[in-house]
């Protein structure tokens, strides 16, 4: 499927941008050019996960939902969305979502990825390699320790133990759920994953800060601790890495009603929407109408011309040409060369 096509649009590279898509026809305002599909992988904050519909975001301002599934901790807005949760999750997907649940009920707490982030630099590359290798030191001794039908020796239970109390000090069910979430999505349809997954444009230094960092690398160690033996061969920091290397420079802003909306519920990747660029004057319309989103033309459209998204929200579009380019390189990382910039770029 990599990248999408349709007969209004092609992806192409474009100079200084990546890929981007190209209107293959002139396109009249208001034309519907893509459907994205559902997320590939998603997390609803743990602050929204009892108010929002696992299946399809439905947020009814803060109200409790119908269907509240207490053993996989998730809420639905109707029978249709449980049945449709549980049929995507498929057997292997609800006992993984069943264990994490019970992991979280056990510690009784876990907190909000956003809120606990931390400050301070971003991890260089290095930092990011020299983490992963002691994770992936410890999980070897977690795996021994689930897979081995001998009882362990007193000296490996006593590491198995000291990893489990470190790793159980700091949980953070949002990362937690992103990265299962993700996991899952490779699980169903490794093809699917390579297809679509592989082929975004990935971020080298993902994590936001070393908090971020750790977070990441202990969540590896408590899915690998709990989850269903299973999965426990796709469990591998290369995966944990990928899921979060994709959502940096890809993921789109789960919220309740419109997109500038306040309540920021979640994020999630979905493949196919991920090849439009930003600019600072979009000619297209994006809205989450459910699990998908919808990419409408706000304009006429010429052959040729590059359909583009906001990556800026709300009041963000209105700053001035030095405040867009900060927010979009501090957010994203890139110079924005959009028609706009150009032509408001002093000198
Ligand atoms: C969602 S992806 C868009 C597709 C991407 N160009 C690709 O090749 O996969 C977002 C990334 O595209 C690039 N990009 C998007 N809009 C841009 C712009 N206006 N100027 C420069 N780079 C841009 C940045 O690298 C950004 O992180």
């Amino acid at each position: 499927m990599s990248p999408p096509e349709s007969g209004w649009f092609e992806v192409r590279d474009i100079p200084n941008a990546g890929r981007g898509v190209i209107a293959r026809c002139d396109v009249p305002a208001g034309t519907l050019m893509l459907q994205s599909g559902p997320p590939a992988f998603h997390v609803v904050f743990k602050l929204y996960g009892k108010e929002t519909c696992a299946y399809c975001f439905h947020w009814d301002r803060g109200r409790t939902l119908p269907i509240r599934d207490h053993t996989t901790a998730k809420v639905f807005c109707s029978e249709s969305c449980r049945a449709g949760w549980a049929q995507e999750q498929g057997k292997a997907g609800v006992d993984a979502w069943l264990c994490l649940a019970d992991f979280l009920r056990a510690r009784g707490r876990g907190t909000n990825a956003d809120e606990e982030m931390g400050d301070g630099a971003r991890p260089q590359p290095g930092e990011i390699e020299t983490a992963w290798q002691e994770a992936d030191r410890q999980a070897k001794i977690l795996r021994v320790s689930r897979e081995s039908k001998t009882p362990q020796s007193k000296l490996d239970r006593k590491a198995t133990l000291a990893i489990m109390r470190k790793i159980g000090e700091a949980i953070d069910s949002d990362v937690l759920s992103y990265l299962l979430c993700g996991l899952l999505y490779r699980y169903k349809d490794p093809t699917r994953w390579a297809d679509e997954v592989l082929s975004l444009a990935m971020d080298d230094e993902p994590y936001k800060t070393q908090k971020d960092l750790e977070s990441n690398c202990n969540s590896y160690l408590q899915l690998v601790s709990v989850l269903p033996l299973e999965l426990l061969p796709l469990i591998t920091p290369e995966l944990c890495r990928t899921i979060v290397r994709a959502d940096n420079h890809n993921a789109f802003g789960i919220r309740s009603g419109g997109e500038d909306s306040e309540e920021y519920m979640g994020y999630g990747v979905y493949p196919s929407a991920s090849y439009f660029n930003h600019s600072c004057a979009p000619n297209l319309k994006k809205q989450r109408v459910g699990r998908q989103w919808q990419f409408t033309a706000g304009l006429d459209i010429s052959l040729g011309d590059q359909c583009c998204i906001s990556y800026l929200g709300g009041d963000e579009r209105d700053m001035n040409f030095e405040d867009r380019q900060r927010r979009l390189k501090e957010a994203w990382g890139f110079d924005c060369g959009c028609g706009r910039c150009t032509d408001e770029r002093p000198g």
